[in-house]
């Protein structure tokens, strides 16, 4: 029988066009501004800090502190970091770059499959929109549709705030397609052998050894934790696992979280103090992984491979290297086919 029913079925003259039968799988990644100045800086961080999966402040106490503080202090700066890192070429952030570059792989990857599972990508803030390319995914015919969000470790404030807006496009279509979301891979045995080759072959190119190798996710509030979120817990596992597949202890591997945001307490140790302190105690050669994050981006170039390099040597560090996300390398690649072909069994 032939995947597509449309081309199978005879449809009165006068039947409105069907495309149908086919399978979408929607890579979705956090998102980045649609450009570095004050009002596209300010448009991005507007939708993502009004998340409530992100902050869970009070909305009466949130509004004031989001419209009169950070909306007029922080893009100006933030664009500027951004700027620093800009694809120029394309006019946009790397995040961007790297997961359509990830998409494309995995389509070709997948080409055994057919065409009747047609592969495509969004950014849960800012553009490409979830709702755009459901849209579009559902033009082509697309009945099913796998969305596969690019986060290792499940939080609230990524994983769910995707499905979230895929659930809001689905609730305004007549005709939805059948969903399924791909689950966290934070334990993976794929994912944790990725991640030591991409840190192997990242140390071979250089100079000097690490004596230390600083495992670093972003953070989010300690109070999410408290709250159920498993965020920590998934961190902790990955950074468990990749310690005993490397060998190293935890004072070898150590664990960090970046990127804090506001004044409340987050997860710990914070990564920006730990790579103080370890420089302050005479490490000299650190290197730093971010194996939460599936592509390079802000928080993985600019906060480490910049800020915190800043931050070692000032201490006393002299050898600092931040290691590139597994981004589309064939492991990344490995890593994402494996998740995208499980999730997809039964359906193709
Ligand atoms: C309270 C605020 C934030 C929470 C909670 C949070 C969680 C969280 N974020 C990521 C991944 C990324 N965040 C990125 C940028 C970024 N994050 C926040 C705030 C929170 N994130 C802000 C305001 C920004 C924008 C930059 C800035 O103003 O500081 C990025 C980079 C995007 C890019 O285009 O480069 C990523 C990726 C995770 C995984 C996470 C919780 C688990
Ligand atoms: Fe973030
Ligand atoms: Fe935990």
């Amino acid at each position: 029988m032939p995947k597509d029913p449309s081309r199978a079925v005879r449809l009165p003259h006068d039947h409105v066009p069907v495309k149908a039968g086919r399978i979408g799988v929607l890579v979705v990644n956090l998102g980045t501004p649609d450009g570095t100045t004050y009002w596209p800086m300010r448009r991005y961080l507007k939708e993502f800090l009004s998340d409530r999966r992100v902050i869970e402040t009070p909305r009466w106490l949130w509004w004031p502190i989001l419209n009169l503080i950070i909306l007029t202090k922080r893009p100006g700066p933030k664009g500027r970091d951004y700027a620093s890192i800009w694809n120029d070429e394309r006019d946009e952030g790397p995040l961007k770059t790297i997961t359509r570059a990830q998409t494309e792989k995995l389509a070709a990857r997948l080409a055994d499959l057919g065409d009747d599972v047609v592969f495509d990508w969004a950014m849960r803030y800012g553009n490409p929109s979830i709702a755009s390319r459901i849209d579009a995914l559902h033009a082509q015919g697309c009945e099913r549709l796998l969305v596969v969000p690019m986060y290792p470790q499940y939080a609230a404030a990524t994983t769910a705030t995707v499905c979230d807006k895929v659930f809001d496009k689905l609730k305004s279509m007549r005709w939805q397609p059948i969903l399924r979301v791909a689950p966290p891979w934070h334990d993976d045995p794929v994912y944790i052998h990725a991640v030591k080759g991409g840190i192997e072959e990242h140390l071979a190119t250089l100079d000097w050894t690490p004596d230390v190798i600083l495992s670093s996710f972003h953070g989010v509030p300690k109070s999410y934790l408290l709250k159920g979120d498993p965020y920590h817990c998934h961190c902790a596992k990955t950074w468990r696992l990749l310690r005993e597949a490397m060998g190293m202890d935890d004072k070898q591997l150590r664990l960090g979280f970046q990127s804090r945001f506001g004044t409340e307490e987050w997860l710990r140790p914070y990564t920006d103090e730990t790579v103080k302190d370890l420089a302050r105690s005479g490490v000299k050669n650190l290197a730093v992984v971010t194996p939460g994050f599936t592509s390079d981006c802000l928080e993985t170039i600019e906060e480490i491979g910049v800020e915190n390099a800043e931050y070692f040597h000032e201490n006393g560090g002299v050898n600092f290297t931040a290691i590139p996300c597994l981004n589309d390398t064939d492991r990344g690649m490995d890593v994402l086919e494996t998740v995208t072909r499980r999730e997809l069994m039964g359906w193709v």
